[in-house]
């Protein structure tokens, strides 16, 4: 392991902090990465969804990623909710500058189905975002808005991965199976074949912040040197003792726990 590994978000906020930076830093901090962020986005909102959104505007996202890497070291990255072209514009001349592992998670809309970004900018991130990433970590139906495939099975989501790599020229595809019923199986391609990451399905309605943890947990695995298969076994651990451990907390879809793999002995 490195000695001090360094990872950073790019996202929004979440104020009620089970989503966004808030998710991605809690989760950096329990796996032991120091964690760094640039905001793209203020988001009002909580466990019952989004109540307003204010943009932060491109010149000041790219001076914080211009901060951030004229001077710390970087082993790994993730991007999560990118609002605007315009953005993802800027982040495209970046990122191609980054040799580091790259995890996008395709942040489209809320657990409580409240949009984050444009609808314009759902293509633009698939076509000139997605070519440059390490893994991509879509939902169903985000697998589906990237695709325009129907996934209803878990053969559509084996396809759908190979097809969001070889058509759409992703590093990696991690099609996740949290909205499916049955046990919430995951299927990574990682250009060479195919690797299903399984749990228990936890009857709770507490997942406000799931896709954002996971995909954290992830950037902070592969920030410490491990494989990708082996980043998203361990990664699939601490989501699912977070699931297993939520708070029902607030109003709506209550938050996962950060701090549940400690007691379940998710590996660091
Ligand atoms: N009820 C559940 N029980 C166990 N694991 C779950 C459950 N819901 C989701 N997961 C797992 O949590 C991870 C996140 O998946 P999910 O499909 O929920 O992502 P997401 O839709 O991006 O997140 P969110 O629902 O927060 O938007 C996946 O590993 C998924 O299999
Ligand atoms: C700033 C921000 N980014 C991402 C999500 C998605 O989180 P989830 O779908 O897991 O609630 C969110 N609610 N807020």
């Amino acid at each position: 392991m490195r000695n001090i590994p360094c990872a950073l978000t790019i996202a929004g906020t979440d104020p009620s902090g089970g989503a966004g930076i808030h998710a991605d830093l809690k989760t950096f901090q329990e796996l032991k990465t120091y964690g760094m962020s640039v905001i793209t986005s203020v988001v009002a909102q909580n466990t019952t969804g989004v109540q307003a959104v204010h943009h932060i505007p491109v010149n000041m996202i790219e001076q914080q990623l211009d901060s951030v890497i004229s001077d710390m070291p970087l082993h790994a990255f993730k991007t999560g909710m990118i609002p605007t072209i315009e953005i993802m514009e800027m982040l495209a001349g970046k990122v191609s500058e980054l040799d580091v592992p790259y995890v996008m998670d395709p942040v489209m809309v809320a657990t409580s189905g409240d949009p984050l970004i444009a609808e314009d900018a759902r293509t633009y991130l698939r076509d000139h975002l997605l070519p440059m990433t390490s893994l991509v970590t879509p939902n169903i139906s985000e697998a589906e808005e990237i695709t325009g495939e129907k996934i209803e099975t878990l053969e559509d989501m084996r396809c759908a991965a190979a097809l969001i790599v070889h058509e759409f020229g992703a590093g990696a595809a991690l099609i996740k199976g949290g909205h499916l019923k049955g046990d919430a199986i995951d299927f990574l391609y990682d250009g060479e074949s195919i690797h299903s990451f399984s749990s228990e399905r936890i009857e709770t309605t507490n997942t406000h912040g799931t896709g954002c943890t996971y995909s954290a947990a992830i950037t902070a695995y592969l920030s410490q040197g491990y494989s990708l298969g082996d980043a998203v076994k361990q990664a699939k651990d601490f989501v699912t003792a977070a699931i297993r451990h939520s708070f029902s907390i607030g109003k709506g879809n209550g938050p996962t726990n950060h701090w549940a793999h400690r007691s379940e002995g998710v590996e660091q």
